[in-house]
């Protein structure tokens, strides 16, 4: 039993200097889960106690990383790595960064306690990590369904619900079911072979040759035309596979933890900038903007870091050879940027950041550093089109003669058609669709759903960020005890 085990221990290194006990569990600690937690006291010398931990990423978790061979940790034979700690001489763990935890090992010496929720307990406790959780990517009614075996035993869900798959064991229907409502039971749903068999529709993969430019060049009469030509070969193009599931895991924010990015995109003159400037307005402490790099001459009335990073060629150059760069383009000359770093130092400065760029540029972000949450802006139906923008005027060519003009029918058309296929190429993407009819209204929404994202205790992420990130440096900081 472990008393008799933890004992042996304690003659094997009561000789030496420290000493692993096992007090009894005051009355008051962690009485919920009682069973789980182990209070281990190890006395501690100058030595380091032989053992690094960090954060676990999808939990917030403090746990031991690695035990190092022979150290007292080790020895004491009473802290495993995969354990999560709680609590470090009855000071609590939580929200703490292994950064601002060392300091507190550091300064003690003598009796150490630490509460412990051992890795073979944590596995039970937390087994939520070892479900398969999906996000839905489309609108799924078994009562439109005639294929289903039982429209009784069967799951409806929306796009962009989260499920939690129970059983793969046959190809054609899953079991799911639906998390945190209690509800046990599961329900059919198409595997992710069936719906991509049955959605025999083309999709749209042509390059949408509009890149949102920053604030550059505008879409001419050239590229309108090169949009209607796109639209009329839309559907003879390659076809992709239908996007069904993607598999999600749990985040829990830690209030210190930056923002997740804001990512704002839809087709031109949508009015993803003007969603932008009602947020900053709104509450300037707490939304921002990058601050865009250029190799142009600073202007007198001009601030460096502030209107922008004024740099100079071979910078520039060196850093779209690293990757560093969003999006960038020439001007007149000259390059313009939105560069990673500004984003990172927007995010470390505690701001909701709000980046806006094309579709395609979303890749750029797709990791747990950025963790982008990513909102479409969707035009309305084109009879609310013209009602809304009535007396909207737009940047349409910044070449031609008349650069600011009210939209045209075609322009509806544009918007409309070009969100049609950003949708459908990128929808996989997207956490949030805001049709954009009346502007009170979807700025409303907005500013609703990014103040729901705050508050959110569990943030479902793509499983990606967290198994395919190799160098996770900074988040996946060791701290060595
Ligand atoms: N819901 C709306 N109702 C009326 N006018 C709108 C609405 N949304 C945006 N506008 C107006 O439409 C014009 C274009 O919007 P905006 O500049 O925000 O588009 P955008 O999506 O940022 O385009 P681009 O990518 O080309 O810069 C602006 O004059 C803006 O005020």
């Amino acid at each position: 039993s472990p008393p008799q085990s933890l004992l042996s221990v304690h003659d094997a290194v009561a000789q030496r200097d420290f000493e692993p006990t096992l007090p009894p569990i005051p009355d008051d600690v962690l009485e919920e889960d009682d069973n789980s937690v182990k209070i281990v006291s190890l006395i501690k010398t100058k030595e380091p106690l032989g053992a690094t931990i960090k954060r676990d990423e999808s939990t917030g978790a403090i746990v031991v990383a690695r035990i190092m061979r022979g150290g007292a940790a080790d020895k004491s034979g009473l802290i495993h790595e995969g354990d999560e700690l709680k609590e470090v001489n009855g000071v609590s763990l939580e929200y703490k960064k292994p950064k601002e935890i060392l300091p507190l090992l550091a300064r003690s010496q003598g009796e150490i306690t630490f509460t412990v929720i051992p890795a073979f307990a944590r596995t039970e406790v937390s087994s939520d990590k070892k479900k398969l959780f999906v996000r839905t990517l489309f609108d799924y009614d078994p009562k439109d369904d005639p294929t289903i075996p039982c429209k009784e035993a069967a799951l409806a869900f929306k796009r962009g619900d989260v499920i939690q798959i129970v059983s793969k064991e046959e190809d054609t229907w899953w079991q799911a079911c639906r998390h945190g409502n209690g509800n046990t039971w599961a329900g059919l749903i198409p595997s992710q072979q069936l719906q991509e068999r049955s959605s025999s529709s083309a999709v749209d993969l042509t390059p949408t040759g509009d890149q949102r430019s920053f604030r550059l060049g505008r879409r001419g009469s050239r590229a309108r035309m090169a949009a209607q030509a796109r639209r009329r070969s839309a559907g003879m193009d390659s076809l992709v596979r239908t996007p069904t599931y993607v598999e999600v895991v749990p985040y829990h924010r830690n209030p210190l933890d930056p923002h997740r990015l804001v990512v704002l995109v839809g087709p031109s003159s949508v009015g993803v900038n003007e969603l932008k400037r009602r947020l900053l307005i709104s509450d300037p402490e707490r939304y921002s903007v990058t601050v865009p790099h250029t190799t142009r001459e600073k202007r007198r009335q001009e601030k460096d870091g502030v209107d922008y990073h004024f740099v100079s060629f071979p910078v520039f150059e060196e850093d779209i050879l690293n990757h560093r760069f969003i999006e960038y383009g020439r001007y007149r000359g000259h390059y313009y940027g939105t560069n990673l770093d500004s984003v990172l130092k927007m995010m470390a400065e505690g701001k909701v950041c709000l980046l806006d760029v094309h579709p395609n540029k979303i890749k750029h972000v797709y990791t747990f550093e950025f963790k982008p949450y990513v909102v479409f802006v969707k035009p309305p139906r084109i009879e609310e089109l013209r009602l809304t923008r009535r007396r909207a005027k737009f940047i349409c060519d910044e070449e031609e003669k008349k650069p600011v003009r009210i939209f045209s029918e075609e322009d509806f058309e544009d918007m409309i058609g070009l969100a049609e296929s950003m949708e459908s190429r990128y929808g996989h993407l997207f956490d949030k669709v805001i049709v954009n009819g009346d502007i009170a209204t979807a700025f409303r929404e907005l500013r609703a759903d990014l103040d729901e994202l705050e508050k959110a205790e569990v943030h479902w992420i793509p499983a990606e960020w967290i198994c395919s990130s190799p160098t996770r440096s900074h988040s996946d900081f060791t701290g060595w005890i």
